[in-house]
């Protein structure tokens, strides 16, 4: 069994669909699981603002927008009278739905249910081509299976569920079902946050024990720095599973952060291939990576909060960091960088929903200094430690940036540096220059 994803920018026009069968049909048994058709998540998000804001004629308005998209997507994907149809027919039953909330009673399950319809949108299109072209298909509702408790997914029930149905199915070819998807504990229609379609993936992989799980999207795998702020980037052959989750969760958009914990567990390779150009190399996440350049890529995320807690009273004191911990602790909040004086301790987070608590209770043990707008750059590879020259050049590169904290040997294969916002694309480019296009590779 193989798992394929593609993400929205795959599935994003009839054209892109079509692209998506000649990768999908033939060879091995596979589960294929489809994002959203792009731009469509954003506008159902959209649309609950509007219900929120109170404005139906709005959220109407902006139902109404989905027309003329998805009208020429059916047109240019579906070619026989029945299957056109049935997905104008489905069409029609979204917009009815969409439309269908109350302003006043608008609640959080609600807005989960609208979040799910780009996705049951497309496989559902996807699936009516597939029979027109006589492929042996069956369309299987993530929502029958997609279990998770406390927004975590719960392995044992995924897998029943899914053996399940594969086992009754076991004469189909190809599976197809919604990535992004789930219900949780109380029966609800939920999801794994945004971009989780990859995280769906490789939690089927891991449940029905798929040979490789593969994230087919608009690039050919994992760049070796951000593509969308610095020129010349190019795809890294492999990584190293934490070498890939720190990419992740440092930013690099192309994958969701928690994609490659399910994959790990079962020992998965996870590939990132690109739909465009199906015949380039990708990207191999797995166990080992014998790629000997000692530094992979470069990745920022944005929207980090700096937080300086100075007190007299750290001084020769033990206790201090446990109780300042406490307080994050209490809030829910996970810290990313953290670096410490014998005076201050510095750390970053970027969920900031209690900040302000956060910082009250914090003025208990000295005073408080809060910086918004940072990035996080964040320097990877697994034997990036080995290489003494890897953190001079890091330095040297950014000497002329504001830079306000520099985490080093937390773990061997990480330097994280923080910096305004306002610098991140700087900061990018000038380690691009240091880290790669000069003597080092
Ligand atoms: N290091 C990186 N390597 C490759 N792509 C990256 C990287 N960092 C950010 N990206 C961006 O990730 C995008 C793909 O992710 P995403 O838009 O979520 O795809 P999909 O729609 O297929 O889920 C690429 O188009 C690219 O701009
Ligand atoms: N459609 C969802 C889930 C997803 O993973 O999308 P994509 O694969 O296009 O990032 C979203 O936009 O968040």
């Amino acid at each position: 069994m193989l798992v394929y994803k593609f993400g929205g920018t795959s599935v994003g026009s009839a054209e892109r669909m079509m692209q998506v069968s000649d990768i999908i049909v033939g060879g091995d048994q596979k589960i294929v699981v489809l994002s959203a058709v792009s731009g469509t998540t954003n506008s159902l998000v959209t649309i609950c603002d509007a219900y929120y804001a109170n404005d139906k004629t709005l959220a109407d308005k902006l139902v109404e927008d989905f027309r003329p998209k998805y009208d020429k997507h059916i047109f240019e994907l579906l070619h026989e009278e029945a299957s056109r149809k049935e997905a104008n027919a489905l069409m029609e039953e979204k917009y009815a739905l969409l439309k269908s909330y109350n302003v006043d009673s608008f609640s959080e399950l609600e807005e989960r249910e609208i979040h799910a319809q780009g996705e049951l949108i497309s496989t559902k299109l996807m699936q009516l081509y597939l029979q027109e072209k006589g492929v042996n298909s069956a369309l299987i509702p993530a929502l029958d299976f997609m279990r998770t408790e406390n927004g975590e997914p719960l392995y044992p029930e995924i897998e029943n569920r899914l053996t399940k149905i594969l086992q009754e199915n076991s004469d189909i070819d190809l599976f197809i079902t919604q990535g992004y998807i789930c219900t949780n504990e109380f029966e609800q229609v939920d999801n794994l946050k945004r971009g989780g379609s990859d995280y769906t993936a490789s939690i089927i992989g891991a449940c029905a024990g798929a040979k490789e799980v593969q994230i087919w999207t608009d690039i050919d795998g994992m760049h070796n720095n951000d593509p969308r702020f610095v020129e010349n980037t190019k795809a890294v052959e492999c990584l190293t599973y934490d070498e890939a989750a720190e990419l992740a969760y440092f930013g690099a958009k192309i994958l969701h952060p928690l994609t490659v914990l399910p994959a790990k567990r079962k020992s998965i390779p996870v590939r990132l291939k690109n739909t465009m150009v199906p015949e380039a190399f990708g990207t191999v996440i797995g166990p080992q990576c014998d790629h000997t350049l000692p530094v992979k890529s470069i990745a920022a995320k944005n929207d980090i909060v700096a937080i300086k807690i100075k007190s007299s009273r750290m001084l020769m004191a033990y206790g201090f960091l446990k109780n300042v911990f406490q307080i994050f602790e209490d809030h829910q909040t996970p810290i990313d960088m953290i670096t410490t004086s014998e005076v201050a301790v510095s750390l970053t987070v970027d969920k900031t929903d209690a900040l302000p608590q956060i910082i009250k209770d914090l003025e208990k043990f000295g005073k408080v200094e809060v910086d918004h707008d940072h990035s996080i750059v964040c320097v990877v590879g697994q034997s990036l430690i080995e290489d003494t020259t890897v953190v001079s050049r890091v330095v040297n590169a950014i000497e002329n940036l504001s830079v306000r904290m520099i985490s080093y040997g937390g773990s061997a294969n990480n330097i994280s540096i923080l910096v305004p916002t306002k610098n991140k694309n700087e900061a990018l480019n000038l380690l691009h220059n240091a880290l790669y296009n000069e003597t080092l590779v």
